[in-house]
């Protein structure tokens, strides 16, 4: 009986520090909504929102879908309250181009969710760091240390012999040993595509292989990298609600303490490897980006520590690897879907390379159509559909409309993408629209943003270029592709950090 009480006395007290929660939560929100909003602001129009949760149930499995939705009654600038966020989403390549180049100092805020902030990760990393010295000389060693020209073409060899490692993963797979003989094994196309990125990445940034296709370690990699950008993406009750931080309730930021610090763990052995080999004599010296960091952190006004280095790797290898590789898997995807594209793609490799030659970084400029062929898959599939979310550091004034300082600004380059006052047939996948265009994706065409534009546009967008062009091409140059019997190829999507194919796509590869 005593237990019975003690129990009903427990649930009670529960269910009273859960109503105190509620109420304090509802009162909170209230009071910093109306705190942000000067009462004259005109803010953006947006759609009917619950009380204390505002908008959150019309986020959907899909934001960007459902964003995409409601823009189409609310317009391009629209307001959306999520939980105590108050969030605004552009939808069109004019009002992106207000927010992220007319007004790009104003917009260069970040939000940070609990979870980046782990760590210590949101006052050291790039990627959330705000727009002031310390972001700008690590954007300065990106640009000039380590994705220029010049630091690229040193490291071109390393990546050609990368994918070499995939193609002769891929022949395995071919039906009588590589032969083309035979039912041959399906490839998980993004799985593939994932390691190489790795690799690539880790070839370009510290000159080791870090993975074999098939080995536990790939797999081990491969989960924490994708343990860090899942929980990145994943929505958070303790950021629309700031005062459950504490309890995350999800788990969330256990995770990511987890995954962090297994990241950053695996990045500090790496660097006490190279320090060691470093201080021995006689060791040949690395021509990596390590390098270059190990000695701009020396006697140069850059400032950077082993902790800085750190969380730039896992900056890098998280925004880089699954990104690349997901919009890899797209791309294939879609050719294998519209076969006549496929055969196109193979035409021009055909006849501008040659039937056993491989494609080198220098032919991607004369590779019209692949370059076409890409830059379609980032209208159809970009790889971060709403950005990373920015935030207003000031009152602004965009079309009439005043967004308040704080605001969280997404913009829905998914929606933009599929606009059909801005393309024709938007939803059939059309390379050939970009053959006679000027439009790229480099930033200054705000109708194709994949990148960002603006100061907190994508920086490794140079790498980007070559990878992608390069991996896809030695894909679909090498061998045919069929899918496994009875398999039905979709497009359905999964909402993250980045874009990925719900259904992963597996293909049968024969060597041509
Ligand atoms: C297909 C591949 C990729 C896509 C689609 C992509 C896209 C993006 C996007 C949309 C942003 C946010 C821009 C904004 O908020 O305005 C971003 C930021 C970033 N990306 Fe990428 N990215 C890719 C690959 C890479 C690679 C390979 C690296 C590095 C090796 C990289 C490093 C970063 C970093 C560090 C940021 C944060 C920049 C900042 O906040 O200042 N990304 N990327």
């Amino acid at each position: 009986c005593v237990c019975v009480c003690e129990r009903d006395e427990m649930g009670f007290i529960t269910l009273l520090i859960i109503l105190f929660t509620v109420l304090w939560a509802a009162v909170l929100v209230f009071r910093s909504n109306s705190r942000r909003r000067p009462s004259s602001a005109k803010l953006p129009p947006g759609p009917y929102r619950f009380p204390i949760v505002g908008n959150i149930p019309q986020l959907g499995l899909n934001p960007h879908q459902s964003f995409a939705n409601l823009s189409k009654t609310y317009g391009p600038l629209m307001s959306l309250h999520l939980g105590s966020v108050y969030t605004v989403v552009v939808s069109s390549p004019e009002i992106a181009r207000e927010v992220l180049q007319k007004h790009d100092q104003v917009f260069s805020g970040r939000i940070i969710g609990a979870a980046a902030q782990v760590h210590d990760h949101h006052n050291i990393s790039i990627a959330y760091l705000p727009a002031g010295i310390e972001w700008r000389k690590k954007r300065k060693i990106c640009r000039e240390h380590m994705f220029s020209t010049h630091r690229l073409d040193e490291s071109q060899a390393l990546r050609r012999e990368k994918l070499q490692k995939l193609c002769d993963y891929v022949s395995n797979c071919c039906g009588g040993g590589g032969g083309g003989g035979g039912d041959g094994r399906a490839v998980n196309i993004g799985e593939a595509a994932f390691i190489t990125s790795l690799n690539l990445m880790s070839a370009t940034l510290f000159s080791v292989d870090f993975t074999d296709f098939d080995s536990d370690a790939t797999q081990d990699l491969k989960e924490t990298i994708e343990g860090v950008a899942k929980i990145l993406g994943t929505p958070n009750l303790a950021d629309f609600f700031p005062i459950f931080k504490r309890f995350d309730p999800q788990g969330i930021q256990k995770k990511a303490e987890f995954y962090f610090g297994k990241l950053l763990g695996l990045f500090e052995d790496i660097i006490n490897q190279r320090l060691e080999s470093r201080r021995t004599v006689g060791s040949s010296r690395k021509n990596d980006l390590l390098e270059t960091l190990f000695d701009l952190s020396q006697g140069t006004d850059y400032d950077l520590t082993c902790k800085d280095i750190k969380h730039l790797l896992v900056d890098l290898f998280v925004a880089g690897t699954d990104t690349t590789s997901s919009t890899v898997e797209w791309a294939m995807t879609e050719l294998l879907l519209n076969p006549e594209k496929m055969a196109n793609a193979k035409n021009e490799l055909t006849t501008l390379i040659g039937k056993n030659k491989q494609v080198q970084e220098s032919d991607i400029s004369k590779l019209p159509y692949l370059r076409a062929l890409v830059k379609e898959t980032f209208r159809y599939h970009p790889g971060g559909p709403l950005l990373i979310p920015h935030k207003a550091e000031d009152d602004v004034e965009i079309n009439g409309y005043t967004i308040p300082k704080d605001t969280q600004i997404l913009v829905n380059v998914w929606a933009i993408g599929r606009d059909s006052s801005i393309w024709s047939n938007p939803d059939s996948f059309e390379p050939e629209r970009f053959l006679d265009s000027k439009v790229d994706f480099k930033g200054q065409d705000f109708e194709l943003i994949p990148f960002g534009s603006g100061r907190r546009m994508c920086p490794g967008l140079p790498l980007v270029d070559r990878m992608l062009h390069l991996t896809v091409a030695s894909l679909i140059h090498n061998f045919d592709w069929k899918l496994e019997a009875g398999v039905k190829l979709d497009t359905e999507e999964k909402f993250g950090l980045s874009l990925h194919k719900a259904v992963p796509l597996e293909a049968i590869p024969t060597k041509v």
